[in-house]
């Protein structure tokens, strides 16, 4: 099993982390045996398999039920849990209770959690408690309506400014690595070369120690419109509407089931139940 000093190890090495998202038991099980170094079960899960259209639904028992799934599939992957919308905010105690509860009944390696510095002391808690955090920062899309949609972040001074100390505030609390999101390349690279733990990007370039994908986003799989960070490396869409299509087709056209999927019976034995009538 790779633990948080492998990760470290890769960012020292230079080597790239990958990690993907997972939401159950066969996509868990598939990127488990393709090799990615760690899964992430993203609250993402809300919008491409729950079908809501943001992350805000999504409860800490939707992420148990989704990380069960995934560590059945994945029993050897570290794998990356997102505390979902609210469930670390009412109080320094629910969060804890919540990220125990997600860590104990999934059987998850660290938790994520969406925010910067004012976060601080719950990272400290949570990492002394030995619950390892991972922080995301840059576009959060728990928070899309206060940053008015999911738009690029740091373009601006002031914005920049605030990811490098986020950053810098989550590294002294102790998170075991940072995902970036939605950020200019040139200052997720900065960002990286000053940060003591791996960062992991999405829509952050090249220079950051590893990236993330949101599984159904790789495959093209239910997802209509992709973000431009996605680079898309098969089409299920198309693959499964023809093959749901030919179905329908070859039940109408009786060409299914042929003999191949079907059980037969000797004549003899029918012969004597029915006395020679078929
Ligand atoms: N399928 C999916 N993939 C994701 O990566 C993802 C989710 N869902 N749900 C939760 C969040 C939401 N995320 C999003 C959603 C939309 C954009 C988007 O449309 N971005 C614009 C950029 C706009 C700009 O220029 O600022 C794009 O066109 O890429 C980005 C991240 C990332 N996460
Ligand atoms: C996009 C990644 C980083 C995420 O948080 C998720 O899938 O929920
Ligand atoms: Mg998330």
């Amino acid at each position: 099993m790779k633990t948080r000093r492998t990760f470290e190890k890769m960012k020292q090495e230079n080597k790239k982390i990958t990690m993907l998202t997972a939401y159950d038991y066969p996509s868990a099980k598939t990127a488990e045996n393709a090799g990615v170094d760690m899964i992430l079960v993203g609250d993402s899960l809300g919008m491409v398999v729950l079908g809501y259209d943001s992350t805000i639904p999504v409860t800490v028992d939707d992420m148990i039920h989704h990380g069960k799934a995934v560590k059945r599939g994945a029993p050897n992957t570290f794998t990356v849990v997102d505390l979902p919308f609210m469930s670390f905010h009412v109080s320094e105690a629910e969060a804890m209770k919540n990220a125990a509860r997600i860590v104990q009944e999934t059987g998850a390696d660290a938790v994520k959690l969406e925010g910067g510095q004012e976060l601080a002391p719950l990272i400290r808690k949570l990492t002394q408690a030995g619950i390892p955090v991972v922080g995301h920062i840059g576009l959060t899309p728990q928070t899309f309506q206060v940053l008015g949609g999911y738009r690029v972040q740091g373009k601006t001074t002031e914005e920049a400014r605030l990811l490098i100390e986020n950053a810098n505030a989550l590294n002294d609390a102790g998170v075991i690595s940072i995902v970036l999101e939605c950020v200019p390349a040139k200052l997720a690279t900065n960002i990286t070369k000053n940060s003591n733990v791996p960062t992991i990007g999405i829509g952050a370039g090249n220079g950051t120690d590893g990236q993330v994908l949101v599984y159904h986003d790789l495959l093209q799989y239910g997802v209509e419109r992709l973000a431009k960070f996605v680079k898309p490396q098969a089409n299920l869409n198309e693959s499964i509407d023809q093959a749901i299509r030919t179905y329908i087709s070859e039940v109408k056209t009786t060409a299914f089931p042929s003999d191949e999927h079907t059980y037969a019976i000797n004549d003899d034995v029918l012969d004597g139940l029915y006395g020679g009538e078929k």
